[in-house]
């Protein structure tokens, strides 16, 4: 398990500016050495804060968007163009606007196709994706993503997994079905904690006040059952980014000094 790192900033706007520009670099020092890159995406609103800040930023054009892959953490399992699909919400806020590969731009499935309503056999499938994708160098079922982001619930939820429910307590498979998720839509796929961890580097992104507690108990020694935030940790790194409102109730030993 890494270590948890932390960066806290003046507020929300400064925060997925400067995440857009940490992710900026990663993936162009990435493509730089190895030819391509892998990002694995988050819903909600600090996930697509940052990809709406990343389509600001004139930097993006130092990105090869066709050498790009790009994942998803978790999915509302909605009718494909469904405003609340994470996937639609990330079109609109970047990913229409720039030159991707849309062979390499892996949506996870919707509600309504190839494998209908049945969210089990559709996370088998993106399953078997991630497996397909992954290198012999990757030593396991799932690539070695060069940053997952999660974005951290006020209940501590990342990705879709929720507290105490049983995609948290996945141990063996690498994307699930969920059923009876706490927050709407219920029926959701989820990456699990084991493939989370495959990444090289998992970011969490906590902005607001009401994100305040979540982070004060997954940093607080939490179990990843209750905390399921506080199981999720990269390989190399782990990153959580902040703004001051989200980091105004971490134990004082844990607050570090601002960075902007
Ligand atoms: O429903 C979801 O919620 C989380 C957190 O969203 P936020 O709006 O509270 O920041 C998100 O990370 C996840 O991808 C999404 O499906």
């Amino acid at each position: 398990m890494t270590p948890p790192q932390l960066v806290v900033h003046r507020d929300k706007e400064l925060m997925a500016q400067a995440a857009a520009a940490r992710l900026i670099t990663k993936i162009v020092d990435a493509q730089a050495s190895r030819g391509h890159a892998s990002v694995v995406l988050t819903g909600g609103r600090n996930g697509n804060g940052l990809l709406a800040a990343l389509a600001a930023a004139p930097a993006r054009d130092a990105v090869d968007w066709s050498r790009l892959d790009l994942w998803w953490g978790d999915e509302r399992f909605l009718p494909e163009g469904d405003p609340e699909r994470n996937v639609t919400q990330a079109r609109e806020a970047l990913l229409d606007a720039v030159p991707l590969d849309p062979a390499r731009v892996h949506a996870m499935p919707a509600s309504d196709g190839p494998y209908g309503d049945d969210a089990d056999t559709a996370a088998a499938a993106y399953a078997a994706e991630l497996a397909e994708a992954a290198e012999p160098e990757d030593h396991g079922p799932v690539p070695a993503f060069d940053v997952l982001m999660l974005g951290v619930g006020p209940d501590t939820h990342v990705a879709s997994l929720f507290p105490e429910l049983p995609a948290v307590r996945e141990t063996e498979r690498t994307v699930v079905g969920v059923h009876g998720a706490p927050k709407p839509p219920p029926v959701r796929i989820s990456l699990t904690l084991p493939a989370i961890r495959a990444a090289r580097e998992v970011w969490l992104l906590a902005a607001g006040e009401d994100k305040a507690e979540a982070a004060a108990i997954a940093l607080s020694g939490a179990g990843e059952i209750q905390a399921p935030a506080a199981g999720a940790y990269g390989r190399g790194r782990t990153l959580w980014l902040l703004d001051a409102a989200a980091a105004s109730r971490l134990p004082r030993a844990l607050y570090p000094p601002a960075s902007a």
